[in-house]
């Protein structure tokens, strides 16, 4: 049946467009329902941020919507694709193509130096070396780390390396950014130049942004529109004016 979202939200301005999403865990007798109905419609360039105390399901709805998870119930449709549609070839192109992902500890591969962490997914992708090496270039110059390219993880700061996770998740130019509390780990300054440079992400080059977070001011600074879980459920959702505008 259509909704009111529906006619507010043609399907084609839309990034995310959830229904009715489920994802259980069973855990001996019990079930617990860390996404329990959740249904919601991202467009397309928007800057969101799903905000919730501990254990609400933030971090087990991002991992559905980046295709890491299988619903238990509902359908989550991202650029297009019904991701329960996929086979796991599909999904596994549709995490390498459409979805870049940054998480609070950053998930760097402590073996490979910064270039061969940010040429991984152009590895997977198949693209030819000296291409390869070109675009991973770029993108690390664009978080700022030319000057870091044959350093390990270990020889980088946090917020080195959270530069490097992101310079890697924007490598194959996604459409969507999805950010698991992705300063968490770093101290406010640090933190603040990771967000600068999502935000220009977003700004610069249209990139959607879903934005895992439970520092409300941090979503408010950045992002346009607050959406709130409790106990696996949207209890909450309204626009927001970033006050890093205000500021500005
Ligand atoms: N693999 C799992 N097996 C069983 N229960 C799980 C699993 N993953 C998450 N849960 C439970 O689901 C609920 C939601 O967890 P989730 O990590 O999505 O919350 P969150 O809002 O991201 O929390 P936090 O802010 O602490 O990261 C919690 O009660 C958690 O214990």
């Amino acid at each position: 049946m259509a909704s009111i979202n529906d006619i507010a939200a043609p399907a084609s301005t839309l990034s995310i467009r959830a229904e009715n999403v489920t994802r259980h865990y069973q855990m001996g007798d019990a079930t617990i329902r860390a996404v329990d109905g959740v249904s919601l419609q991202i467009a397309t360039g928007d800057f969101v941020a799903l905000l919730g105390s501990s254990g609400s399901g933030k971090s087990s709805l991002l991992n559905l919507i980046a295709g890491l998870d299988r619903p238990s119930g509902g359908s989550i449709v991202v650029q297009g694709s019904d991701l329960a549609k996929l086979s796991r070839l599909e999904l596994a192109h549709y995490r390498l193509r459409t979805v870049g992902m940054v998480f609070q500890s950053f998930n760097l591969i402590p073996s490979m130096t910064v270039q061969e962490n940010v040429e991984l997914p152009l590895r997977f992708a198949e693209m030819e070396r000296p291409q390869r090496a070109k675009v991973s270039r770029e993108a690390i110059e664009r978080v700022g780390l030319a000057a870091r390219i044959d350093h390990k993880p270990t020889q980088l700061s946090g917020g080195e390396q959270q530069r490097v996770a992101l310079a890697r998740a924007l490598v194959n130019q996604p459409k969507l950014l999805l950010a698991d509390e992705p300063t968490g780990n770093l101290d406010s300054k640090t933190g603040s130049g990771i967000m600068h440079l999502i935000d220009t992400f977003n700004r610069t080059l249209g990139m959607t942004v879903l934005m895992v977070t439970h520092e409300r001011t941090l979503a408010e600074r950045y992002a346009r529109r607050l959406i709130f879980l409790a106990d696996g459920k949207l209890v909450g959702d309204e626009p927001n004016i970033p006050t890093r505008e205000v500021r500005a």
